[in-house]
């Protein structure tokens, strides 16, 4: 059994006092985190101060990106051990914006797996297709390609750990959501690829979100979905309200 993951990519909002006035909220709605796993992927500044926040509580803290090498001249980057230092515990990989806005491979989202994973991080791995990949009929292949990739190396016990999340680049921010049996065709799809390489009962262990337009409208009827077994959510994960209902929703 999955244990549901519902986690809130804040993408670049909130200052720290923003961040700490949200989790100060959260915790007023939310007591018992039984039964999903809860992550708050905070922008870089703001998880130092999270990380004392959230002492003694299960929320998580996850970052948005990491560079791949262990340190070195790369103005403006940030490492994994840096990472893990400021108390995250997830870190997502291979974001569509990443990927369409700075440049990132199928390549660079692999080292920065191996990245991760060598600091105790656990990757949050982000694959999905534009529309014109869905009009044309390529979902399931391109989706495979990115995952094939992005996996190249990662042992079989490390692949129990990580997080893939399917998330379709035109439901991105754009209240178009893929319907729930759509969702849940290509996550079951990414865990035949994921069984092809490791073995059935392998990726019977991985957990694979759905992201796009996730809202605590729609969050359940993605849930009841068998392959689905969490959500990384963009705009509804900013207000401490909409978060609490959607990791109520999130419950299995
Ligand atoms: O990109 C996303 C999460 O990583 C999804 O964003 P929205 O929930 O705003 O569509």
């Amino acid at each position: 059994m999955r244990k549901p993951i519902l986690a809130g990519n804040w993408k670049m909002y909130k200052t720290v006092s923003q961040s700490l006035s949200f989790v100060e909220h959260l915790q007023g709605l939310v007591d018992d985190l039984e039964g999903v796993d809860a992550v708050i992927c905070a922008p870089f500044p703001s998880l130092y101060a999270l990380k004392s926040q959230l002492e003694g509580s299960s929320i998580k803290l996850a970052a948005q990106n990491l560079h791949q090498a262990e340190e070195g001249a790369y103005t403006g980057e940030v490492s994994a051990l840096m990472l893990q230092d400021v108390g995250a515990h997830y870190v997502i990989i291979g974001h569509s914006e990443r990927r369409q806005y700075f440049g990132e491979t199928d390549e660079s989202v692999n080292q920065k797996v191996h990245a991760a994973f060598k600091h105790g991080l656990l990757p949050i791995i982000c694959v999905g297709e534009d529309l014109s990949q869905r009009e044309q009929g390529t979902t399931k292949q391109l989706v495979e390609e990115q995952v094939r990739a992005a996996l190249s190396g990662v042992t079989a016990d490390d692949v129990t750990r990580l997080v893939i999340a399917y998330e379709p680049i035109w439901a991105i921010g754009t209240g178009k959501t893929a319907t729930a049996q759509d969702a849940n065709e290509v996550c079951a799809h990414i865990r035949s690829v994921v069984g092809e390489m490791y073995g059935k009962e392998k990726a019977d262990g991985v957990r694979i979100q759905y992201g796009g337009s996730v809202k605590p409208e729609n969050i359940e009827e993605l849930m009841a979905q068998p392959d689905i077994d969490g959500a990384l959510v963009g705009g509804a994960s900013l207000d401490p309200g909409s978060f609490a209902k959607l990791l109520q929703g999130a419950r299995k």
